[in-house]
């Protein structure tokens, strides 16, 4: 029997959220962009998926998957609509979004998708892997980012979406944990206690892969 979730009534497809990203940690920029967007698009549900191996940062030091998966289980446990998928950390090589997005229709082949993006994400997209089969897989919103401008691509399937302004990267947060600085309230409370249990990020994040 099929499951229908609140927002979604029998015969409707449910409207699902694919929010990509490294998470390297997750902190409340992603989870405000994917809280709006699931707001303003009637999502029913936010796929949180923390990637692989991102083949755009693979000259930057990347926390193992695991450790990635594990702090977005607990940043998002609290929202009844947030789930997170290992595809994309399960599949061997690189992480492209044409995979993810294969491999999440095959899960939900009644499924609308939406991938979410922030602004810089999406001012790359056209260097993704096979970008123009892409669209035909998911819609695209594109949510505003401090600091990024957010591109017009001219494309009816690719949405943008103003949503509260979080200057927080992680990329700061790890550098403020480098530092002993605190990252309470720039991550959820769990991610700052499971960073502390596992003594991630004492060293700086822009060292070379070994
Ligand atoms: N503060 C934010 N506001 C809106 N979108 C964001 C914000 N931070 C990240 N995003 C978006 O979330 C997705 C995943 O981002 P990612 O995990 O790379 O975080 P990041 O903060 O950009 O990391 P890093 O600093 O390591 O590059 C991307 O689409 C990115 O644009
Ligand atoms: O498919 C690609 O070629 C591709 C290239 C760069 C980034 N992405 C995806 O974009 C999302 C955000 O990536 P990042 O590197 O900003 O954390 C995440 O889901 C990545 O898998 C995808």
């Amino acid at each position: 029997m099929e499951r229908i979730t609140k927002s979604t009534t029998a015969g409707q497809r449910a409207r699902v959220g694919v929010m990509g990203g490294t998470f390297d940690p997750i902190h409340h920029g992603h989870l405000v962009a994917a809280s709006e967007v699931a707001a303003t698009f009637g999502l029913d549900e936010v796929i949180f998926v923390p990637t692989g191996q991102p083949w755009q940062k693979q000259h930057k030091k990347v926390s193992h998957s695991e450790h990635r998966y594990l702090m977005t289980v607990v940043a998002t446990a609290s929202n009844p609509r947030f789930t997170v998928s290992r595809v994309d950390i399960d599949r061997p090589g690189v992480t492209y979004t044409i995979d993810t997005l294969r491999d999440l229709r095959r899960q939900r082949p009644q499924a609308e998708l939406f991938f979410i993006t922030g602004a810089d994400a999406l001012a790359q997209i056209m260097s993704w892997k096979d970008v123009d089969e892409l669209w035909g897989l998911a819609h695209f919103v594109g949510v505003t980012r401090p600091g990024h401008e957010l591109p017009d691509l001219g494309r009816q399937d690719v949405s943008l979406l103003e949503v509260p302004a979080l200057a927080i990267s992680s990329t700061g947060c790890r550098e403020r944990v480098a530092e002993h600085q605190p990252v309470w309230y720039l991550v959820p409370d769990g991610v700052v206690q499971y960073i502390a249990k596992h003594q991630l990020y004492l060293e700086s994040s822009e060292a070379e892969n070994a």
